[in-house]
Order: C-alpha cells, then sequence, then structure tokens
C-alpha cells in the first residue's frame, strides 16, 4: 500500500476530529481502528485505566517510551495542567512526524516534548537536558524486551524516586514476563495488575502499576 498504516491513521484524524479538541482526536482514532484497521494505540478501554492513574498521581512530569502515533500522549497530555508536561520517546522519524502532527492538531504540543531518539541512549540525558529531578509518571509502551533494561536505566539514572509511578502497558498480550517480575519480587515496588482486554480487541492484556518506595 502506497501509505502506511500511520499516515492512514492521521488522515482519520484529518478527517474526523476537530483541531483543539484532544478528545476528538482519540475518539477519531479509536473509531478508525475498531472498525478500519486495527493499530496498536493503547485503546479506549485501557486508555481509561491510564487516564485514571494520570488523574490519581497529578504528575507534573510525565515519561512515556514509545511515541507510536501519539495516542497516549495525547491522552495524557490532555489531563495535564499548565505547568506540567510529558516528554515522550521515539526512535522511528517516520512515526515521529506523524505523531507530531497528531498531538499538533489536538492543541496539546504546549505539554509535550517529543525525543526522537532510542530511549537508551535519551534516558541518560535527561537530567541535563531537559532539567528533570526525577519523573511522577512513566508509561511503558516501547518494545517489550527495552521495558526491564530501561526500568533498570532509569533507577540508575536517580529518575525514579520514592513516589514515581510506573504504568506498563500489554503485560499480557504481548506480554513482558522479566519485567512482570522484576517488579511484582522487588521489594522497592509495590505492584497492581490492571486487568483488561488488548486493545478493540476481547483478548485478555493488562496495565502493571508500581509504585517505588525508595531504597
Ligand atoms: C527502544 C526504543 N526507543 C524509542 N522508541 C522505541 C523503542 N522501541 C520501540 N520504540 C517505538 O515505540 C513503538 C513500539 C511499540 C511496541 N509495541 C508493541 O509491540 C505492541 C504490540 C501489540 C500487539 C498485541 C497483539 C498482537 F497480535 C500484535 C501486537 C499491542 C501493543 O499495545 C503494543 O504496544 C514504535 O513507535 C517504536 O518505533
Ligand atoms: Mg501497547
Amino acid at each position: 500500500t502506497r501509505t502506511s498504516r500511520p499516515q492512514r491513521i492521521l488522515k482519520a484524524v484529518q478527517r474526523k476530529a476537530t483541531v483543539g479538541d484532544p478528545q476528538s482526536v482519540i475518539t477519531a482514532i479509536d473509531h478508525f481502528c475498531r472498525h478500519r484497521e486495527w493499530a496498536m494505540n493503547v485503546g479506549d478501554e485501557k486508555g481509561s485505566i491510564l487516564d485514571s492513574v494520570v488523574n490519581e498521581v497529578s504528575p507534573v512530569t510525565v515519561l512515556e517510551l514509545g511515541t507510536y502515533c501519539g495516542y497516549s500522549t495525547v491522552r495524557i497530555a490532555r489531563l495535564l495542567p499548565p505547568g506540567a508536561c510529558v516528554i515522550t520517546l521515539e526512535f522511528n522519524p517516520d512515526y515521529a512526524a506523524i505523531a507530531r502532527q497528531v498531538i499538533k492538531w489536538s492543541g496539546l504540543e504546549d505539554k509535550v516534548q517529543l525525543v526522537e531518539g532510542a530511549s537508551g541512549d535519551c534516558i541518560p540525558w535527561m537530567k541535563e537536558h531537559f532539567g528533570v529531578q526525577a519523573f511522577d509518571l512513566v508509561f511503558l509502551d516501547h518494545w517489550k524486551e527495552r521495558y526491564l533494561p530501561d526500568t533498570k536505566l532509569l533507577e540508575e539514572c536517580g529518575l525514579i524516586q520514592k513516589g514515581t509511578v510506573l504504568l506498563a502497558d500489554n503485560v499480557i498480550c504481548p506480554g513482558t514476563p522479566d519485567y512482570l517480575e522484576y517488579v511484582r519480587n522487588s521489594p522497592r515496588y509495590n505492584s497492581h495488575y490492571y486487568r483488561s482486554h488488548l486493545e478493540y480487541t476481547k483478548a485478555e492484556d493488562g496495565l502493571e502499576k508500581s509504585v517505588f518506595l525508595g531504597y
């Protein structure tokens, strides 16, 4: 096919959503992915759980690993008060370009810093480049085998401190067994599994919320 799936998702947003209205962007993507073409957005069901965790944490600085088309970036940013922001990492330049347009369409560009690069390369620069002390919330939704190494890297860089909340997508499907084992068995995390479904399907999936308890 001439266009990519992310390009078709952006077209659906430009056709169906209202500029400056984040909810209409979310609704347009969910409708397209449910009725036209499945895509790996966190989706509406798990997205509502993400919303509730964002509202509970009311974070000032959020880190998202894996922007893709920016669907969860918009979900998170729309709930942030003035002065709060989400830094989202994406190493695929084509996806990053689409996500920038989706985020712009939603009118939330002032609350979002999209960084093009691999998480393993960017995380060590977070403090220096963005003046981040520690993240209040980290949403993990990138390559599943990167969840654990990046969590350890965030710990080593002092970007996870007492009270930081990690929220991980897809802990059942596709699954992140080594990450789950780590956060569930570590005495330094308090973990909770939110049972749900794989986006736009009836398959089981869920989000794991892990609160760092400090050293
Ligand atoms: C180290 C590094 N640094 C920066 N960006 C990175 C990065 N590693 C990946 N990225 C970026 O993040 C997104 C990748 C997301 C990976 N997500 C999934 O694979 C995924 C898959 C499913 C799924 C479930 C059942 C199926 F049958 C098929 C697929 C559902 C999901 O929700 C997923 O998230 C993508 O935009 C990629 O470029
Ligand atoms: Mg996912």
